[in-house]
């Protein structure tokens, strides 16, 4: 009795006790009824950073805000449907957009055979944020990541409001798996920079950078292949109920507490897919590296570390050509498809 009634108080002290959750950050998610979009609302708004949860989704999305909205922290939930220019209002006045809208794979079917219906998606989802908030950082979730970003990209410079800073494809799922993977080996839970992209070979881990994991060549090699097909380790997991979700959430949700807390003023790194000159020499614009993240959104590229191995550039060599191709086939998607 005595125990329960101190969670519940310290359950209310944290949600109330922060000034920040009044003026604190306003955020919409986009596909916030589905399998990715509900445990990540439901993190977010227990973030006490953030203030104002706007959830928005073709279906069913009044229930799952009814739902959160009865959760005791001090964010405010509202739920917004196509009818009534429903997406207008999610995203007017908003700060930091969430973008997990789209459909998962199923076993046997790759990130790519997702392009045909997630690209229509992902750009009316982009064209509505570039009109109703075109200073927020949009943080595209939607599979392949590879070419969605390059699709919203495109559509914000058809608009001209283009600005790379606050656009980001979110990778943090790779960088989760591979702290977790690296962790069931050396028992210390470490920042894994993972560059690149996110499909397959294109997700380059880079062990290097943990002194700890002292593996042999052949056990290396696994772990690598372990995080860049860890997608598809859960995919055939679910056995055709879809792909990661509570993982991806917990990721979607800490890349929007780095954003929040950086715009708060915080010095924070993290690793995002995004416009990037790291490779531009090569033809590569778009590329995964580790960033540091202010006010401005995406504030600095880091450069690569200096120790990387020779392997992790070859497995950076692999990615370029189909970081090309995957940008390519977004790009001309836009220009077909003009709205
Ligand atoms: N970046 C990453 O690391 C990861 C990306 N994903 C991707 O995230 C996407 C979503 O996955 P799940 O949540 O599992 O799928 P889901 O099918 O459970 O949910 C998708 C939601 O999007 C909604 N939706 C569809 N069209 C929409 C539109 N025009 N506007 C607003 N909402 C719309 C649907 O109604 C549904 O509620 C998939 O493309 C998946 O491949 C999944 C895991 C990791
Ligand atoms: O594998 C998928 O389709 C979903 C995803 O991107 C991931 O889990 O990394």
């Amino acid at each position: 009795m005595f125990v329960s009634r101190r969670i519940f108080q310290s359950g209310l002290a944290r949600a109330f006790s922060t000034t920040a959750s009044n003026n604190g950050a306003k955020v919409a998610v986009l596909g916030a009824a589905g399998g990715i979009g509900q445990p990540l609302s439901l993190l977010l708004k227990n973030n006490p950073l953030v203030s104002k949860l706007n959830l928005y989704d073709v279906a069913n999305c009044p229930g799952v805000a009814a739902d959160l909205s009865h959760i005791n922290s001090a964010c405010e939930v509202t739920g917004f449907s196509p009818e009534n220019d429903g997406l207008k209002q999610a995203l007017e006045g908003v700060e930091h957009v969430l973008i997990p809208a789209g459909v998962p794979r199923k076993p046997g079917m790759t990130r790519d055979d997702l392009f045909d219906i997630n690209a229509g998606i992902v750009q009316t989802l982009a064209t509505a944020c570039a009109e109703f908030c075109p200073d927020a950082n949009i943080m595209i979730i939607s599979n392949p990541v590879n070419s969605m970003l390059p699709i919203a990209a495109e559509v914000y410079r058809n608009k001209g409001v283009f600005n790379p800073k606050r656009l980001a494809g979110v990778t943090t799922l790779d960088l989760v798996r591979a702290s977790r993977f690296a962790y069931e080996k050396t028992g210390k839970l470490k920042f894994v920079p993972v560059v690149g992209g996110h499909a397959g070979t294109t997700i380059v881990p880079l062990y290097s950078q943990i002194p700890e994991l002292q593996i042999g060549a052949e056990e290396l090699a696994s772990l690598v292949h372990r995080t860049q097909f860890g997608g598809d380790e859960v995919v055939q997991a679910k056995a055709g109920k879809g792909s990661a979700t509570l993982s991806m959430a917990f990721a979607g949700a800490r890349f929007a507490d780095s954003m929040i807390r950086a715009t708060n003023g915080e010095d924070v790194v993290e690793c995002a897919f995004i416009n990037s000159d790291v490779f531009a020499a090569d033809g590569v614009d778009y590329f995964a590296s580790s960033v540091k993240l202010g006010p401005k959104g995406v504030e600095e590229i880091l450069p690569l570390p200096s120790n990387i191995t020779a392997l992790e550039v070859e497995a950076i060599n692999i990615a370029k050509p189909q970081l090309i191709s995957a940008a390519n086939k977004g790009i001309e998607f836009v220009k077909k498809n003009q709205k």
